[in-house]
């Protein structure tokens, strides 16, 4: 029996692309490193990327700027000389704007929070008197719950659009008007990789907050999951492309599990913390699994 040796074991060449290193970031490379895999990090946030034959010699590229254009333009760059990436810019456009993302989820029957798009301040008004107070209104673009507005009656209402229409970006002057679910003051993150769950976890709303973001002070907590959520969140990201994704899940009194959104560049900190699950790691395993030479 012919021993390989490790270079020759795991063929794969792998491009980091990264805008900073965080947290995650810096565990990617240490998964890479442990298991000897040939790499290189390019900084799109320091380093041009040419649209260059010589990019093929990646097998694939993950993606992780933490800006939704430096994202979406470097997996394009990459996926046009052949490398696979993940996610793919398919999946990171639809992600990174949650209009597209929930046209796809509703196109598909997944439970999404109502929700009424205005595109001037005149039809925000109007769907904010159809949607009822308290409500949601968000803009397409954007996270760690900025500009993420819970609003209470219509004097509020016209403090947010008044602000919107402010802001020098076609995008952030569209308005998502969403129902307000309080129901058990947390939501669910989850995380796919391939077809499988790798796991869930709930962030519970810390006080003098309504939005239950890791960066806002959200607490991390284990739960149990059960075959409707672990069903969603595959679903979901089944239908956005997603190959390594977070989802966002809301909990309905009526209604049940609605998606709330999914991250295409998911942060990781807060489900390591409650699951203790290395998402660095079996990310690796699952690219080494499926895609080595
Ligand atoms: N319709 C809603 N009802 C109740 N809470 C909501 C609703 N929409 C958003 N939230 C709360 O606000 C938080 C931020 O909202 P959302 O996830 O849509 O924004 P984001 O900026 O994309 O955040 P992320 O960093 O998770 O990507 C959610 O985690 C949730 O706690």
């Amino acid at each position: 029996m012919k021993f390989l040796s490790m270079e020759e074991e795991y063929k794969l060449k792998i491009a980091l692309v990264v805008d900073i290193i965080r947290q995650e970031e810096k565990l990617l490379i240490k998964a890479l490193n442990d298991r000897n895999v040939d790499y290189d990090v390019i900084n799109v946030g320091q380093e041009p990327i040419p649209f260059n034959k010589a990019l093929g010699k990646y097998d694939i590229g993950i993606i992780r700027p933490v800006s939704m254009y430096r994202a979406l333009y470097s997996s394009a760059v990459l996926e046009a000389s052949g490398v696979h990436t993940i996610n793919s810019t398919e999946a990171i456009s639809i992600c990174g704007d949650k209009i597209l993302t929930y046209s796809k989820l509703f196109k598909n029957s997944i439970p999404i929070p109502d929700s009424i798009i205005a595109a001037s301040p005149d039809a925000v008004m109007k769907a904010y008197e159809q949607m009822g107070f308290p409500l949601i209104d968000k803009p397409p673009i954007g996270s760690w719950g900025r500009m993420v507005s819970l609003i209470r009656d219509v004097y509020e209402g016209k403090t947010i659009i008044e602000h919107r229409e402010m802001l020098n970006n076609a995008a952030l002057k569209v308005h998502i008007i969403q129902e307000y679910i309080k129901f058990k003051n947390r939501d669910i993150r989850c995380i796919v990789i391939g077809e499988e769950l790798l796991g869930c976890y709930a962030r519970n709303i810390p006080p003098n907050e309504w939005r239950a973001n890791v960066a806002l002070g959200g607490n991390p907590t284990p739960i149990q999951v059960d075959d409707k959520l672990r069903e969603l969140a595959i679903n979901a990201a089944k239908v956005v492309k997603g190959e390594f994704v977070s989802i966002d899940i809301l909990e309905h009194p009526m209604k049940g599990y609605v998606v709330n959104e999914l991250n295409d560049v998911p942060e990781f900190k807060g489900f390591m913390l409650a699951t203790g699950i290395n998402v660095a790691e079996k990310l690796i395993d699952y690219i080494i699994k499926i895609y080595r030479a």
